[in-house]
C-alpha cells in the first residue's frame, strides 16, 4: 500500500470538503467521485502530491490527503464496537507492544485494533486474533486487507474461543495479550498459561462493572502484579485568537483500561507488608 508520493492508481484518497466532511475514494483511471456539487475526475488526483486541493465540476473544493490509520478506524464499516484511536494508542503504548513481539488478542471484532499492533509489531513481529463470532471475523478480515491491501503474512485470524486456546494451539507463548470482550474474566487461566513471565496482560472494558470484576479475577489468580486500572480523557480545544477553550462537545467515555505482568511460575503476588496493630 502506497504511503507517501503522488497519488497513484488503486490509492485511497480523503478528501475533505470546506465545511470539513470527509469522502473516501478509490482511484481508478477515468473514474468520478460524484459530490452535491459536481463531479470529482480522478485523472485530476492521479499523480498530484498529497495534500492538493481538487476542484468539482460545480465549483466545490476539496483537500486530498491519504486517510491516516486514525481516520480509516473511524470510517470503517463494523461489526463490533470499535477500540477508538486514543485508547489504541494507550493500549500500544502501555502495553509496550514493541517490534517483534508476538501479541495475542481476542475479539478481533471489527479489526480496528489488529491494525494498530500490526504496526506497532512490524514485519518480524505477528499478531494472533481470535474471534469466536465468524460475522465479526469476516469484517475483521475485510477492513485489515483493506488497510493493508492485502492480508498481512504476519497475522493469524482464527475464528474459536480464545478460552479454549493452548500454548501448543498457538505455537508457543506469546509476549502480549490484548483482551477486548464482555467477560475477559473467562479467559485469564489460557491467558496466564499462554503468556510468558514478564508478559504483558491489557485488558478493554466498558463498564465499571467489568473493571471491577477483572481486577478481583486478576487478584485472586495470584500470578499477577497489581493490576493498574485509569481511562483516558481526551478533551480537544477550540483555539482560535481570543477564543481559547475546551471543544463544546466531547467524547464523555469510551472504555476502561486495565493492565498486569505475568509472575515467574510458582511465583505469587506480594502482599503488602503490614505493621503489627496497624488495619
Ligand atoms: C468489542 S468487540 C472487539 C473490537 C475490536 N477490538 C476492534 O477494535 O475492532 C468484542 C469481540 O469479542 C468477541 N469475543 C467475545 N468473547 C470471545 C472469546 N471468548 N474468544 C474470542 N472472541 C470473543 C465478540 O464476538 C466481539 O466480536
Amino acid at each position: 500500500m502506497q504511503r507517501s508520493g503522488p497519488f497513484v492508481i488503486g490509492d485511497r484518497v480523503q478528501l475533505t470538503d470546506t465545511k470539513g466532511r470527509k469522502y473516501t475514494v478509490l482511484l481508478v483511471e477515468g473514474a468520478e467521485f460524484f459530490t452535491h456539487h459536481g463531479a470529482v475526475r480522478h485523472d485530476d488526483l492521479i499523480g498530484t502530491p498529497e495534500g492538493s486541493i481538487v476542484t468539482s465540476s460545480g465549483e466545490a473544493h476539496y483537500l486530498a490527503l491519504r486517510p491516516l490509520l486514525t481516520d480509516y478506524v473511524l470510517s470503517m464499516p463494523r461489526g463490533a464496537q470499535v477500540i477508538y484511536p486514543k485508547d489504541a494508542a494507550q493500549i500500544v503504548h502501555e502495553g509496550d507492544m514493541f517490534p517483534g513481539a508476538r501479541v495475542l488478542e481476542a475479539g478481533a471484532g471489527s479489526g480496528a485494533l489488529t491494525c494498530s499492533l500490526l504496526r506497532a509489531v512490524g514485519p518480524e513481529g505477528r499478531v494472533l486474533s481470535y474471534e469466536i463470532r465468524e460475522d465479526h471475523a469476516e469484517h475483521a478480515e475485510r477492513n485489515v486487507r483493506t488497510f493493508y491491501g492485502e492480508h498481512p503474512e504476519n497475522w493469524d485470524l482464527r475464528v474459536a474461543d480464545l478460552a479454549e486456546t493452548s500454548v501448543e494451539a498457538l505455537g508457543g507463548q506469546v509476549d502480549r495479550v490484548v483482551l477486548d470482550m464482555l467477560a475477559p474474566w473467562e479467559c485469564l487461566p489460557t491467558v496466564s498459561e499462554v503468556l510468558v513471565p514478564g508478559g504483558v496482560l491489557v485488558v478493554y472494558v466498558a463498564t465499571t462493572t467489568q473493571m471491577s470484576d477483572v481486577v478481583e479475577a486478576l487478584r485472586r489468580q495470584e500470578c499477577w502484579t497489581e493490576p493498574r486500572a485509569w481511562e483516558s480523557i481526551n478533551r480537544g480545544w477550540h483555539v482560535v485568537g481570543l477564543a481559547v477553550r475546551p471543544e463544546h462537545r466531547i467524547q464523555g467515555h469510551t472504555a476502561f483500561l486495565v493492565t498486569a505482568r505475568r509472575l515467574a511460575e510458582g511465583v505469587t503476588t506480594l502482599k503488602p507488608r503490614r505493621r503489627a496493630g496497624k488495619h
